[in-house]
């Protein structure tokens, strides 16, 4: 039933804006609270601050003038009395409540100076009956008054078919799901079947502890948390079932006799041995590239664990296999760092087999694009560094085989579906004409944010993922200090001294431009400021909003150990290597979020020098620091671990903020909480597969009822 369409549009609008469209949406739009109606309370028995029932004979009844006009009912019971207010109020109200009626009145119940009081409360008929249950408060919006969601919400709840998708035997396969090895807390059975689990959530009995509705530990909660947490493994394994339809071409280099393979070669090239980690994603990543399924797979590493390589020798891979591949960053910067890096590596050995690394970014004069293009289009270019640049419309590409995106998630979950489906059909070109398949190229995305595992599980659970978890050896960890502002020109001399010696450093800001209302350091002043405090120190700026031009030489120049300080915003924040830097200021570092402090400190102690970071903190004019930026630096003070740092962001920020709204299947989960329900996701990811594969129209029909038009966020 389309339950918007006949109704008036406001509540349309309302019911539209809290996605209840079908019956079904109704039936599992849950209250948020419950109000007990079930008994009339006694008014001397009334708490402070109660929702409570009470039954009442009416004494006087008054308008009065002061402070406003309002109407001023008292009522009493046999226990008590109780003053009623009314700020606006029909004449029809006040015959209502004529004295020597006896009413049923419903509200909170406030104590005043006048005894005690409610402000509005709802009146009702003495001859209705009592229900029978608690009744239910639910989430609603502006337009959709509560009585009337509640009615739809039982007629919905009549009409609905509540059949069981969960299929017969499957506690034999998988086991029993993980609420029934908890203690049981009460005389309740804790496997609830669906139908009376959600009409007991709607209408509990009033002898419930309210406390295991509200806080979801009751049986019936959980029960509809293996639901949607069912549900919604379920669309990750579709979406990876028909991606796995689609065939990709086998990155499998064919080696000639006597020759090394291109990724040989570049390992023989690298001035260091890899990780045991390392080798072991690069053999999860060949292993995955040489069928013709396309690859989907996350790398993920902690700042400085050497994911760069591995992209190469995938990219070394692919070209060998004779198929081109496009690394991707969401920074110019970024971008331009790969490029040199990947093009010293790889360029020398191109060269001899007649091919090139091209570059594309945004800023790039025409002629040169140009240029770039038509080596894309022609195959020349084996590998293409850039930045979005590289999937605007009119890039064509001669066979493009692996698509490496850098720090996937800075490009949001919409960005990265279309330039998979872009790279399909761009992919297909090549080979559809040559075999009538279409081919989609293999997907490699890395992240130096960790993902946690409950959430990796939660909204990656299409992805394979490969985790570098060793960083390269001779690294020392990075000692963060903890510095008030106050401390700054201590924090300069030292630096000053520092630097002097031979070592380079990064001063972070949070801003480029001085904003009143912020009252943040901006790049250029303290530029400014520092250079006159440190003249004889080489010194640059770097910024967003500089030309690329310039933020290239100046990133050189400091690369190359000309300058001594380099002052920037966040541009530097993710990816930047000069392994030569050593120490890293971060200014009014209470204001950055968690993991991008992790990402600013994983610019130095890259090298073997023993690095600092330091974070200066401002308490403002509080003269202390909020909870949440407390909670931050002492964790960055605590530890260097990127997992535990990413954890600890998870913990102060909540799922839905740490992934950021770009990643809008953070909403999907409206029951289910990924700390406490890790075990129930646990269950109902081994169990989605199977479903899937034995169940297909159960599975079909549990998505249907959960996720029905939301299903367009799932197409990850
Ligand atoms: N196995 C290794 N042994 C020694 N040095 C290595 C090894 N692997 C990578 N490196 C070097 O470590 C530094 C960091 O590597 P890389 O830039 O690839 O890290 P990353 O994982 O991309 O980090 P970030 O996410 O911070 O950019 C580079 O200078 C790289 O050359």
């Amino acid at each position: 039933m389309a339950t918007s369409s006949s109704v008036n549009p406001a509540i349309g609008k309302a019911l539209d804006k809290l996605g209840l469209l079908r019956d079904i949406d109704l039936v599992l739009h849950l209250p948020l609270r419950y109000e007990d109606d079930t008994r009339i309370v006694p008014i001397a028995e009334v708490r402070d601050g109660q929702v409570a029932q009470i039954e009442a004979t009416v004494i006087s009844n008054e308008v009065q003038q002061r402070p406003k006009r309002q109407l001023v009912v008292v009522v009493e019971d046999t226990s008590g009395s109780c003053q009623l207010r009314f700020l606006h109020f029909y004449p029809s109200q006040q015959k209502t409540m004529a004295p020597g009626k006896r009413l049923r009145i419903q509200g909170e119940v406030r104590g005043g100076f006048w005894g005690k009081q409610m402000v509005h409360p709802q009146l009702r008929k003495v001859e209705a009956p009592l229900p029978v249950a608690l009744t239910p408060v639910y989430p609603t919006s502006k337009g959709l008054p509560q009585a009337y969601l509640r009615r739809m919400i039982v007629m919905a709840l009549h009409r609905v078919r509540l059949r069981e998708t969960l299929p017969d035997g499957v506690w034999q396969t998988i086991g029993p799901p993980p609420i029934l090895a908890q203690p049981r807390a009460q005389a309740q059975p804790l496997w609830w079947p669906l139908d009376r689990a959600l009409q007991f959530l709607h209408h509990p009995q009033p002898d419930v502890a309210i406390q295991t509705l509200e806080d979801h530990s009751h049986p019936a909660w959980q029960r509809l948390k293996v639901e949607e947490l069912l549900a919604q493994q379920l669309s990750q394994w579709r979406v990876r079932q028909l991606r796995e339809q689609f065939t990709a071409p086998v990155l499998k280099p064919v080696r000639k006799r006597g020759e090394l393979a291109l990724h040989e070669q570049l390992l023989g090239l690298i001035a260091f041995e890899l990780t045991k980690a390392q080798r072991r994603v690069v053999t999860e990543i060949a292993d995955d590239i040489a069928r013709d399924v396309p690859m989907h797979r996350l790398l993920q590493g902690d700042v400085g664990s050497g994911k760069t390589v591995v992209a190469a020798l995938a990219a070394c891979i692919a070209i060998d296999s004779g198929w081109q591949c496009a690394l991707m960053a969401p920074t110019e910067i970024l971008a331009e760092q790969h490029f040199r890096k990947l093009s010293d590596w790889l360029c020398p050995l191109l060269v001899a087999r007649g091919k090139q690394v091209a570059w594309l970014a945004g800023t790039q004069k025409k002629k040169q694009r140009e240029h770039m293009l038509d080596m894309v289009r022609s195959g020349e270019a084996a590998l293409v560094v850039g930045t979005h640049a590289v999937i605007q419309e009119h890039v064509e590409f001669d066979h493009l085989g692996l698509v490496i995106i850098d720090e996937q998630h800075r490009f949001g979950v919409e960005q990265r579906l279309s330039l998979r489906d872009r790279q399909r059909s761009k992919g297909a070109n090549a080979q559809q004409a040559s075999t009538g398949a279409v081919l989609e190229p293999h997907m490699l995305m890395m992240s130096a944010t960790p993902i946690p595992r409950t959430l990796a599980m939660t909204y990656y659970a299409d992805l394979s993922v490969s985790t570098i978890d060793e960083l390269p050896p001779g690294r020392t960890p990075v000692v963060t200090r903890l510095i008030v502002d106050s401390r700054r020109e201590e924090l300069i001399e030292r630096l000053k001294h520092q630097v002097t010696q031979g070592r380079q450093a990064y001063w972070v800001c949070p801003l480029i431009e001085e904003s009143e209302a912020l009252d943040l350091s901006n790049a250029t002043a303290t530029y400014e400021d520092l250079q006159e405090a440190m003249p004889h120190i080489p010194m640059g700026l770097l910024h967003s909003r500089m030309p690329a031009a310039q933020k290239q030489e100046v990133m050189a120049r400091f690369s190359s150990g000309e300058l001594g300080i380099l002052v920037a915003t966040t541009v530097i924040e993710v990816g930047v290597d000069v392994p030569n830097a050593s120490l890293m200021v971060v200014e009014h570092a209470e204001r950055f979020g968690l993991s991008q402090l992790h990402q600013l400190r994983g610019r130095v102690g890259r090298g073997s020098a023993q690095s600092a970071c330091i974070l200066l903190y401002s308490t403002g004019e509080s003269g202390h620091l909020s909870d949440t930026a407390k909670d931050r630096l002492s964790a960055m003070a605590q530890t260097n671990d990127g997992f535990e740092i990413a954890r600890r962001d998870l913990e102060i920020r909540g799922p839905g903020e740490f992934m950021g709204a770009r990643q809008s299947g953070a909403a999907l989960l409206r029951f289910a909480d990924l700390e406490t329900d890790q075990h129930l996701l646990e269950w109902a990811r081994e169990l989605a597969p199977i479903m899937l594969k034995d169940h297909p129209h159960l599975a079909e029909e549990h998505m249907q009822r959960w996720l029905g038009g939301r299903w367009d966020y799932l197409k990850a």
